[in-house]
């Protein structure tokens, strides 16, 4: 017997259904209902997460009274047991209850783990099927990538409307493991898929190319159900995620670790502006041989690579450009006819800045550090010509660098004695969250120009003692849009909109400063994502 008549047959719900759907979370209805009106403005596939709150079953009269009112709204409840990663601590009688009443609420789909619906009696899921709410047969690996198909097997017999498999990934390629998976599946058009994981997030951005039925993305960051979900508006917006087809080539900025970095949003605004059919992921790589094995697999036609793996990743590259050779580093990888070809845009992204203010035919420079970016730093201004000091805490390594680049070391006691044209901080001191006193002090900087490679925060300390004494700064977000600029280049053979480029760089890190000091302290215990 029909106990409701489902305003949505299942067979619709495909073309109802949006490729985005919105995990909406709360601690009481009230905080629920206020995040759904907010998200359904922009995204109207809504997951509301029973499990969140403390009496699901309460709830249900005023999410049915939100559903009736919100008409272009799909809606699927998921009551998700501690055991199967949610929060709901009931037992499997009561989370069939609330699906139950959620299936005569208005829900158009209901999310069963397999676990619970393999632990059903005859009968059961028959009784909840027959309020009229289609149903997902959902799976969640929380520790890997593994046995899809064996998974699939075990799904399929509940003849769900959608079958949904969420592994984690633990490596890049368990991301083309998920997606050939979906891909063998061409003729299941109900299939969803993602991987959890820093690493899972290239099948967020291409799983729908892969055939995924639909994907999952925060309601905005900070709201994450799940690890390494996106945020929705950065996954519509500045992914394109609508408009990934098979023609979309594929870039990323490889790393570890990788969350963190701004290069996702800078290029991918940057593809949008210029209209170039390409998409722009973050590649947590721990492992360089899983990083070449996903170039060859997607395949990936560009790459810009940061630490740990800018030497690294020299011995397999085909051919790089002399400076990358010389510094015996590179950042930037580009793929053609299947082979990696190297270039080094650090370079530029620190001559570059410097020569739009002086030439550094002649001048004399100050380099603050012996690292990678100090490399960059000291052979990119020699071979400008510049006459080039080193000062790093390490002697040996300063000496070392010395001689490989025909510059010199400097003690710090001889600074105060000494004029440069332009000092350079190639140094991680005053990045957010790095200790470690200045290196320089006030009397220190008798120079024309102070250029500091670290970008976060847009005004370091010693960008700060630059100004104070009027002495002309250039901040390390010209660097790093620069040399963002040029592989923008390498990878497209267009100009790079700089200036786009550097209007979102700055947005964003204003962003993150922002919500840093609004974000209230982390509650003493982390609760498990799910
Ligand atoms: O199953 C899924 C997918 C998900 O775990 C994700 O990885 O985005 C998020 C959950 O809210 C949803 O129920």
């Amino acid at each position: 017997m029909r106990v409701n008549v489902p305003t949505v047959a299942p067979q619709f719900l495909r073309s109802r259904i949006g490729k985005v759907c919105v995990p909406i979370i709360g601690a009481t209805p009230a905080e629920m209902l206020e995040k759904a009106s907010a998200v359904v403005k922009e995204t109207p596939f809504l997951e509301f997460r029973l499990d969140y709150l403390e009496k699901p079953l309460l709830a249900l009269p005023k999410l049915k009274h939100f559903l009736s009112e919100n008409t272009a709204v799909t809606a699927i409840a998921t009551c998700r047991r501690a055991a199967n990663g949610g929060k709901f601590s009931g037992n499997l009688a009561a989370e069939m209850e609330i699906l139950s009443k959620a299936g005569t609420s208005g829900f158009h789909i209901v999310d069963l783990e397999l676990e619970s619906a393999e632990s059903l009696k005859k009968g059961e899921l028959q009784k909840l099927r027959e309020t009229g709410v289609a149903l997902i047969v959902s799976h969640h690996d929380f520790t890997a990538t593994k046995d899809l198909d064996g998974i699939f097997k075990r799904i399929e017999p509940f003849q769900p409307d959608f079958i949904k498999i969420v592994p984690t990934a633990k490596t890049l390629t368990d991301n083309v493991t998920l997606m050939r998976f979906i891909e063998r599946m061409d003729d299941h058009s109900n299939i969803v898929g993602v991987c959890m994981g820093d690493a899972g997030i290239i099948s967020r951005v291409l799983g729908l190319r892969a055939g995924s039925a639909f994907t999952f993305a925060a309601a905005t960051a900070g709201e994450e159900t799940a690890p390494g979900q996106i945020a929705a508006r950065t996954l519509i917006e500045t992914y394109r995620i609508d408009q990934v087809d098979a023609a979309t080539k594929v870039y990323g900025v490889a790393g570890n670790p990788i969350r963190s970095s701004l290069s996702p949003i800078m290029m991918n605004t940057a593809f949008r502006r210029e209209t170039v059919n390409a998409v722009y992921l973050a590649l947590q790589a721990n492992k360089l041989s899983d990083l070449l094995k996903l170039v060859h697999e997607i395949p990936i036609q560009g790459l810009s690579v940061t630490m740990p793996l800018k030497q690294e990743i020299m011995a397999h590259l085909e051919k790089t450009d002399p400076l990358s050779a010389k510094i015996g580093a590179c950042n930037t990888v580009l793929r053609q006819d299947g082979k990696l070809y190297g270039f080094n845009t650090d370079v530029a992204g620190i001559t570059g800045p410097i020569e739009k203010r002086m030439s550094l035919r002649g001048a004399k420079a100050l380099v603050l550090g012996a690292g990678g970016a100090a490399r960059a730093a000291v052979f990119g201004m020699r071979d400008k010509g510049a006459d080039v000091f080193i000062l790093n805490r390490t002697a040996e390594t300063a000496q070392k660098l010395a001689k490989q680049s025909g510059s010199k070391t400097i003690k710090k006691d001889a600074l105060a004695k000494t004029t440069f044209d332009v000092i350079v901080n190639a140094t991680p001191i005053g990045m957010t969250g790095i200790k470690g006193a200045p290196i320089l002090e006030a009397a220190d900087l008798n120079t024309k120009l102070v250029f500091d490679l670290v970008y976060n925060p847009l005004e370091t300390p010693l960008l700060r003692l630059a100004r104070q004494q009027s002495i002309p700064i250039i901040t390390g977000i010209e660097m790093f849009v620069q040399q963002g600029a040029r592989q923008f280049e390498i990878f497209t053979g267009k100009p790079a909109p700089e200036e786009e480029m550097l209007r979102v760089v700055i947005h964003s890190l204003r962003q993150q400063a922002e919500s840093a000091t609004e974000t209230p302290a982390p509650p003493a215990k982390t609760k498990k994502a799910s």
